[in-house]
């Protein structure tokens, strides 16, 4: 995450004493991420992130996020829980913004990924898949093929700054997707930002998953190959076949893909690039003056989904069959 939203300490400290989580000892803001302004909260109790929610977050939506994470972790997720205030609320409004306290979590995000942690991470994310199944709340994809032109769009003729001829090729892409994405794969609960900064590991283990909010109902593969994008390449922006087959095994370990999500991976990878192109090349094209936030670079998914356009099947991913 990073600080959008500066809070006065007076604020800080009338917000965080209706949560009965103990007096606030400090609260510092995080400078990583892009999305929503977090802050660590350590208190004479322990230690709590503070999330300011902004700009690309739907205050609507907040109560499935919320929800969502309080599931997942009764059903042996490890994952933020929202604390609830002294009425019982989880949502709250701080500087003029909807906010929320959730549980830390211990644990080390790895800059790196070693194979033994694309397999881990395989594995979690099947295992989340499985914990959302009974969920009851459903959240329309806003990021999927139908959100991608209006990005476009948004870039305009500013997105050949970044690249020459970018602005025309991604509304080719957008182009392709629209008129073929895959519509019957199977649906639940996916992720959806499952890049390694969102999972923490203690040793090889994995040992939690935060920041839900971009989480929806969509194709389980789609969140397999979000994944792919963000965990099996390096940074040359070669695809690492090893850690693509890690990832498929501990996916696979706990639920195996049907064949019809196994011939629609390669769209989904090259969907999945675009998507991240797209929101990064946005974000590029407009930082806040003053905001602490490091955009994250465009171009980089651009590379991937060159990648992707010339894969023809799901074994050029490390999948066996
Ligand atoms: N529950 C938590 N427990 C421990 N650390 C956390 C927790 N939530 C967030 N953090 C810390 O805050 C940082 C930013 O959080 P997060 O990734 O949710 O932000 P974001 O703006 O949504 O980022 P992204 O760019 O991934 O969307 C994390 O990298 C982690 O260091
Ligand atoms: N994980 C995203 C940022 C949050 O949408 C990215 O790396 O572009």
């Amino acid at each position: 995450m990073a600080v959008y939203t500066e809070v006065p300490d007076d604020e800080m400290a009338a917000f965080v004493a209706r949560y009965g989580i103990g007096d606030l000892l400090s609260a510092k803001g995080i400078a990583e991420g892009v999305e929503n302004s977090n802050y660590l909260l350590r208190t004479t109790r322990g230690a709590y992130i503070l999330t300011l929610y902004e700009k690309r977050v739907n205050p609507d939506d907040l109560p499935f996020f919320l929800g969502l994470m309080q599931h997942l972790a009764a059903r042996g997720l490890i994952c933020p829980q929202p604390v609830k205030d002294s009425r019982g609320e989880m949502l709250g409004r701080l500087a003029g913004r909807p906010a929320a306290i959730v549980t830390f979590l211990d644990g080390l995000s790895v800059r790196r990924p070693t194979a033994a942690h694309c397999q881990e991470l395989g594995k979690g994310l099947a295992q989340l898949h499985a914990a959302g199944a009974d969920f009851a709340m459903e959240r329309v994809n806003a990021l999927s093929v139908p959100g991608w032109r209006p990005l476009v769009e948004q870039a305009g003729a500013d997105a050949d700054k970044v690249s020459p001829g970018l602005a025309r090729r991604i509304a080719a892409e957008v182009a392709v997707h629209e008129a073929s994405w895959p519509q019957a794969l199977p649906r639940g609960v996916i992720h959806a930002d499952l890049f390694p900064n969102n999972v923490f590991f203690i040793g090889d283990r994995l040992s939690g998953l935060i920041d839900f909010y971009f989480a929806c109902t969509d194709a389980f593969a789609y969140d397999l190959a979000i994944c792919l994008n963000s965990w099996c390449f390096e940074a040359d922006s070669s695809f690492n076949l090893t850690k693509g087959q890690a990832l498929l095994a501990g996916y696979e370990s706990v639920r195996p893909l049907e064949a019809a999500e196994v011939e629609a991976l390669p769209q989904l990878c090259r969907g999945s690039a675009l998507r991240f192109l797209l929101t990064r090349l946005v974000d590029w094209l407009n930082v806040p003056p003053g905001a602490l936030v490091k955009p994250h670079d465009p171009l980089e998914y651009d590379r991937k989904l060159v990648f992707h356009q010339r894969v023809a099947d799901a074994r050029e991913y490390g999948l066996k069959r």
